[in-house]
């Protein structure tokens, strides 16, 4: 490329970005009358705070403690965020005008990044609605309970793997990473919903995919430095066209994302290919995901290339952030074990009572108990801490309680201009102790055996949790979660025995885009 082209690419980017920067400059609405946390630099704002703790969700807690359910963060380059917890004012920006409010350009290139065009990254309005009404068949109640013999199949791999390894260890506790093993599990059960064997639990060193899957969260999007905080702020002024451009640079994160995306995009094109072939012949296609997207394929208006998007997304959504919620579970049944044995002892009862090993979904339903643990990990851990939102258009918020301005004056609503970031914290929300009672801070699945839980607010997509999201673009495959970590926490529960680690090993929420255990 010569320099003049060089130069004027340079040049051209530099322009879209002041012209979209200065734009989202203006001080507009009542963002900037709310009180907040005192701004870091005018560069950095408070960005590092929230997104480098020492562990997930203490910025928010704290911050959420001392200024409110609504409040005003400082972005980078000066910009006000709005940070948001309040109930109503989440009802409002999820449920009831879901499609006024994006995603932000951040999380969408994050999501273009890990799985390219597919439902997370959809744009908010026809695009989204007409791909997920494509693929919510695939995700009802009935579709999912008949993944339930994969889920117990690859539970029953791991179960004789981790076996093998004590047998080695003349029947002795050995210590494992559970956390890592539960990812293969997850990834496995996912493929094989999608009809695909990874082997990944088998240690199938020729399957490319489960290695590129490796760590990849921790490895890519753990600490981030301000550089990467910068540019992932960045990444909302530049034009589509600058972003492929970075996206290809040659540091090493882009490289591991962008080969792992090329690995996954494999795997969806050839997958996708053989099902369209068996189709194209005639011949039934099975009952898996792919299968009901491919169907879908022949009676709606979707490409090929959609649809190898749809399944890298739903390899990459669909595992790791199980996996890490059922390693949040386990650690927390290692920390209880007066509550463990009384869950061993539910699933005996119900394997009794069924005169078999395998349970069915009734059988889940019927244990309060079990049902109780898998909420309160779900409130108290929620995988992604938090997730952002761009007003469409000039809006009013309201809000379930007034908030005092720094000038001491009384708002019942937040007004927002077009353009308005907003900041959501499933963490923070998940904590509230106006919803969740006074030891909201307490891992307590009590809370939830009691009739008259918790303060009712029609967010979440159970229990009034709000970990899978809410309204449109809540998470579409909360049904196959729950499923999977039942089947797994029944089968590794009555079959072994969870405690922590010796030697006081601490075990900290990092942040790593995903809430992981690290
Ligand atoms: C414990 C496990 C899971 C948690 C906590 C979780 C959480 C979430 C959350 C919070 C969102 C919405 C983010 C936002 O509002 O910006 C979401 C979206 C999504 N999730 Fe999940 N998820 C889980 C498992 C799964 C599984 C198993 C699948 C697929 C098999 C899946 C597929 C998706 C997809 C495709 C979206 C985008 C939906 C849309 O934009 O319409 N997730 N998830």
């Amino acid at each position: 490329m010569s320099l003049s082209i060089v130069s004027g690419l340079i040049l051209f980017i530099l322009i879209s970005f002041t012209r979209r920067f200065i734009k989202s400059r203006r001080k507009f609405g009542d963002v900037v009358k709310l009180s907040g946390p005192p701004p870091g630099s005018w560069l950095m704002g408070n960005m590092p705070t929230l997104l480098r703790p020492e562990e997930v969700g203490d910025a928010d807690f704290s911050w959420t403690r001392k200024y409110g359910t609504v409040f005003r963060m400082m972005g980078t380059f000066g910009r006000d965020n709005l940070f948001v917890s309040d109930p109503k004012a989440l009802r409002y920006i999820l449920n009831t005008r879901g499609y006024r409010f994006s995603r932000s350009q951040s999380m969408r290139f994050l999501a273009q990044v890990i799985s390219g065009k597919s439902l997370i990254w959809a744009e908010v309005g026809d695009q989204h609605a007409r791909q997920r009404k494509i693929m919510e068949p695939a995700f009802s109640h009935a579709s999912v309970a008949a993944f339930l013999p994969v889920f117990q199949e690859k539970g029953h791999i791991a179960i004789d793997k981790w076996r093998d390894t004590i047998s080695q260890n003349g029947g002795n506790p050995v210590v494992l990473d559970v956390h890592s093993w539960l990812a293969r599990l997850t990834l496995d059960a996912i493929g094989a919903a999608m009809d695909y064997e990874l082997g990944s639990l088998e240690g199938n060193s020729e399957n490319q995919l489960a290695k590129e899957y490796e760590n990849l969260f921790s490895d890519s999007q753990y600490n981030q430095g301000d550089g990467r905080i910068l540019f992932m702020d960045l990444v909302g002024y530049l034009p589509e066209w600058a972003i492929h451009l970075i996206r290809n640079s040659p540091d090493a994160n882009s490289k591991r994302l962008k080969k792992y995306l090329e690995t996954a995009n494999h795997v969806s094109r050839t997958l996708i290919l053989s099902k369209l072939s068996l189709l194209a012949a005639g011949k039934d296609t099975g009952k898996d995901i792919m299968s009901l997207l491919v169907n879908a394929n022949q009676s709606k208006e979707v490409s090929t290339e959609e649809l190898i998007a749809q399944l890298t997304g739903l390899l990459v959504a669909g595992h790791e952030t199980t996996a890490s919620t059922m390693a949040w579970l386990l650690y927390e049944l290692s920390r209880n074990q007066d509550l463990q044995d009384k869950l061993r002892k539910d699933i005996a009862e119900s394997q009794r009572h069924r005169g078999s090993e395998e349970l069915t979904t009734q059988a889940f339903e019927s244990m309060p108990l079990l049902q109780a643990i898998l909420k309160e990990t779900l409130r108290y851990h929620p995988i992604l801490a938090r997730t952002i939102r761009t007003a469409g258009q000039d809006d009013v918020i309201p809000l379930s309680v007034p908030h005092k301005t720094a000038d001491g004056k009384i708002l019942n609503e937040v007004a927002v201009e077009k353009g308005q970031q907003i900041i959501i914290s499933f963490a923070a929300y998940n904590r509230l102790t106006s919803i969740w009672g006074e030891d909201a801070h307490i891992w307590n699945p009590e809370r939830f055996l009691n009739d008259n839980e918790t303060t009712k607010t029609g967010l979440g997509v159970i229990s009034n949790i709000i970990t899978f999201g809410s309204g449109e673009r809540s998470c579409i495959g909360w049904r196959f979660a729950l499923l999977e970590m039942q089947s797994m926490l029944c089968d590794l529960i009555s079959n072994f025995k969870f405690s922590p680690p010796p030697g006081n090993v601490q075990i900290i929420r990092s942040e790593s885009a995903l809430m992981m255990p690290m």
